[in-house]
């Protein structure tokens, strides 16, 4: 069993309680039910677009505990002005030590720029949750959802007036996804093995149609990746670890960022 599996598994039995417990007529009626999400794909094709899509990540699998001391009302102001093109906020608590109270924060403070819901998505009533939360963007990992799965969620995100980043890895996944104008994100890191690879990446961008929005994502930690990234028509950039290991992780972007204008 790999820790992917490990995590569905917990992540089914999870969303089968937060259901049982939770009514969806409450998650309507939260007041960012009302709100109209931003795009992802507009903030990435901006042509003053940094591109860097930058995460909250406390822990994760592969790496322990990154950053524990972090605040997400100052991470996301120290996003922001360092002007990013959209926010990432994990909020799966067992594994990667986020919460939906860190994006409902950061919602509070960030009005100008898409939030990603960072979780493993295997039920719709996820999806409602998010945009009751305030999240603009959800994530659909190709590799742990069926072709019927990811296009049902899709829509379902669509109907409610969000975006979607279809995740992959490999051909397989691709293969999924009904790929014309999607925002498609190439995850460099093999959830299986935790391995990462920036070649593998650059090989499956090319099986990707030119209507979609390319983003890599994981591993990156040299602002010249995003340089020859750029090459192969990335136009968002997920980055997490490489400023959540720092103390001021907003800081940290900001000085990533003044390194590829
Ligand atoms: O911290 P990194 O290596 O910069 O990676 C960020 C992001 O890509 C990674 O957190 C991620 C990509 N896909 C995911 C799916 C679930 C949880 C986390 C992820």
């Amino acid at each position: 069993m790999t820790i992917l599996d490990k995590i569905i598994a917990f992540k089914k039995k999870e969303v089968a309680k937060i259901k049982a417990d939770v009514p969806l007529q409450r998650l309507v009626e939260s007041p960012n039910f009302k709100r109209d999400p931003f795009s992802l794909r507009k903030s990435l094709l901006d042509p003053y677009s940094t591109g860097i899509i930058a995460e909250f990540k406390r822990q994760s699998p592969s790496k322990g505990i990154i950053n524990d001391t972090a605040k997400i009302e100052e991470v996301t102001e120290g996003y922001l002005n360092a002007d990013v093109a959209a926010q990432s906020i994990l909020t799966d608590t067992s594994f990667f030590g986020g919460t939906m109270v860190d994006l409902m924060q950061a919602r509070a403070i960030n009005t100008s720029k898409p939030i990603l819901r960072k979780d493993f998505i295997v039920d719709g009533f996820q999806i409602v949750e998010a945009k009751a939360i305030g999240a603009d963007v959800i994530l659909l990992i190709a590799a742990c959802l069926t072709k019927e799965e990811i296009k049902n969620y899709g829509q379902l995100a669509n109907d409610l007036g969000m975006e979607v980043l279809y995740e992959v890895h490999t051909k397989e996944d691709l293969d999924k996804i009904e790929l014309e104008n999607k925002v498609i994100g190439i995850n460099n890191r093999n959830l299986k093995t935790f391995e990462v690879d920036l070649e593998h990446s650059i090989a499956l961008a090319s099986q990707i149609p030119s209507s979609c929005v390319r983003v890599s994502e994981s591993g990156i930690s040299d602002p010249r990746i995003i340089t020859g990234l750029k090459e192969y028509d990335f136009k968002g950039f997920l980055i997490g670890e490489n400023f959540m290991k720092e103390e001021d992780p907003g800081l940290a972007c900001e000085e990533f960022i003044s390194q590829i204008r």
